[in-house]
């Protein structure tokens, strides 16, 4: 028998643009979990949400301390203030608190029958405190005929089959495929439950809704204890998203990734002091001027610890290098500084202002002026070969990939550590000289009197201005190719200074 499966990932949408979504849901003011998770995850998916509210509920990220289910009369009113007037594609329902509410609602979904219905049969809230009354739980499986999409978690799961809550991911699948197979819907099995490094969730259907039976997408665990309203954020997604796809396994393909990006970035919110919420709008974050550049300098913080720790810094700054690793490393900074520059002028000739060509039109002619100086007063006495070592030869040629296939933005930050890195590493080595008494004697005393230039801290600092400026420009992937090419100049900026580890 052929399934009655249409293809996954449709090229156009062939559901409407702006989902009309109501969530039936119960009320949680501290903005985490119900109808307030319900609302920002429908709004966060691109549609237009609704609420009904079946019950309040006082709690926060901590515990339910009080729950208040107002008359059902009420609830049938906002239903039908919703539905006389306004289509609705989809309708979640969470929280519903007692039977008559499932009675109310399931009168409701019968006489105006939305075209797609997602039931999470909320039991019982994260914090452990009960949001359905225990003689409600037979009604609301009265309930689950009347839904396309059922999302219990494995507590609600062995509660609505009767039997004891699944230990492990594969019983926990058994039970998903006898409760689809019982109702004739679709159970979504969620591994959130579970332990293990992994997450998994599975779309359950034994009529042949699915391309198979079960269709499992694996999914690693975020390690944080803030999953307050996860379920409630994830069904309310999933009714959204499945009106503009039309195939909950694409749907889930879609809301997944985002919950776990919500999952993730769920500290950054600093609510409560229990379980936190999700964050629903992590990928609609502002970027503020300096946080690109914040973002940069943690990566950049780490390689410079592995800069402090290479023996050839510890060389420079004792003096006890050897001369002919000093000779190497000169000679490469020569031939680097060559390269460097062709790449500054590419920075200068992408610039979208006079002032910013101007200023990397100046660092380009500057590499070639530090070059020569190079040459005519450090190398010129010295017996080095002037072959392109390997290393200097695959940071060239980043830089010059970068510059030939990147955008203004990619290049600045290919371009950074360079500035970054060197003027840190030399004011480290600089400021210990100078704490050392600035001896006289030492070895690489005059190298060392170089670092102390303030025009190329202040060139730094407008190197780091720009590339910061140039990110908040940028589109998403363009940033990320930023931090792909800055992470990869820091790795070279570190393996240059490690080169001449052979003559040591
Ligand atoms: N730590 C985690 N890392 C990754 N995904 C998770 C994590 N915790 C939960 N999830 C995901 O969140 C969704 C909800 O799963 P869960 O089993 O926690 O539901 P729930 O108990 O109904 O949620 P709620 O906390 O709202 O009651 C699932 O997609 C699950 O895979
Ligand atoms: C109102 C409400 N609905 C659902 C849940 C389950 O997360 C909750 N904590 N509060």
């Amino acid at each position: 028998m052929t399934a009655p499966y249409s293809p996954v990932y449709p090229l156009v949408a062939p559901g409407r643009q702006t989902p009309r979504v109501l969530s039936i849901a119960g009320s949680d003011p501290s903005g985490g979990a119900g109808i307030q998770a319900d609302l920002k995850s429908i709004a966060a998916h691109g549609g237009y949400g609704m609420a009904a509210i079946t019950a309040l509920t006082a709690q926060n990220t901590v515990r339910v301390s009080a729950v208040h289910v107002p008359p059902v009369e009420f609830l049938r009113q906002q239903l039908d203030a919703i539905s006389n007037d306004i289509e609705i594609d989809a309708v979640k329902i969470g929280m519903l608190g007692d039977a008559a509410v499932i009675d109310e609602v399931r009168s409701w979904l019968e006489k105006v029958r939305p075209a797609v219905v997602v039931l999470d049969p909320v039991m019982v809230a994260t914090s452990g405190d009960r949001l359905l009354r225990e003689s409600a739980e037979k009604a609301l499986r009265s309930l689950l005929p009347l839904a396309d999409l059922l999302t219990p978690n494995l507590p609600e799961l062995a509660v609505l089959l009767g039997e004891p809550e699944a230990p492990d991911w594969a019983s926990a699948l058994d039970q998903g495929k006898r409760l689809a197979a019982e109702y004739g819907n679709t159970v979504l099995v969620k591994g959130g439950h579970l332990a293990g490094s992994g997450c998994p969730d599975a779309l359950v259907n034994t009529s042949g809704l699915l391309r198979q039976d079960v269709v499992e997408i694996a999914g690693p665990r975020i390690d944080t204890r803030n999953s307050h309203g996860t379920g409630c954020s994830l069904s309310s997604a999933l009714a959204t998203v499945q009106v503009m796809t039309g195939d909950w396994e694409a749907s889930l393909r879609e809301v997944k990734p985002w919950l776990l990006e919500a999952l993730r970035h769920s500290g950054t919110l600093d609510v409560g002091h229990g379980s936190g919420p999700v964050h629903h709008f992590h990928h609609q974050q502002v970027l503020r001027p300096g946080d690109f550049a914040a973002t940069l300098w943690e990566q950049a913080r780490a390689e410079l610890d592995a800069i402090h720790g290479l023996g050839f810094i510890d060389g420079l700054q004792t003096g006890s290098l050897p001369e002919a690793a000093f000779s190497y490393y000169l000679a490469q900074d020569a031939i680097y500084l060559n390269g460097y520059s062709r790449v500054l002028a590419r920075a200068s000739a992408l610039a979208p202002t006079e002032d910013e060509q101007l200023f990397w039109a100046k660092g380009s002619r500057q590499c070639l002026e530090v070059e020569s100086e190079l040459h005519r007063n450090w190398l010129s006495t010295r017996d080095v070969s002037v072959t392109t070592g390997p290393v200097t030869k695959s940071y060239v040629d980043h830089l010059l990939a970068c510059s030939a296939s990147g955008s203004y933005a990619v290049v600045l930050a290919a371009i950074l550590p360079c500035y970054w890195l060197y003027a840190e590493v030399g004011q480290q080595l600089h400021g210990s000289y100078v704490e050392a008494g600035s001896p006289a004697d030492h070895a690489y005393a005059d190298w060392l009197k170089t670092y102390a230039d303030e025009a190329f801290a202040e060139a730094t600092r407008t190197a780091i201005k720009l590339t910061d400026a140039a990110a908040l420009a940028a589109s998403p992937t363009d940033r990320a190719a930023m931090v792909e090419a800055f992470a990869q100049s820091c790795r070279y900026e570190t393996a240059f200074f490690d080169a001449p580890r052979m003559f040591s």
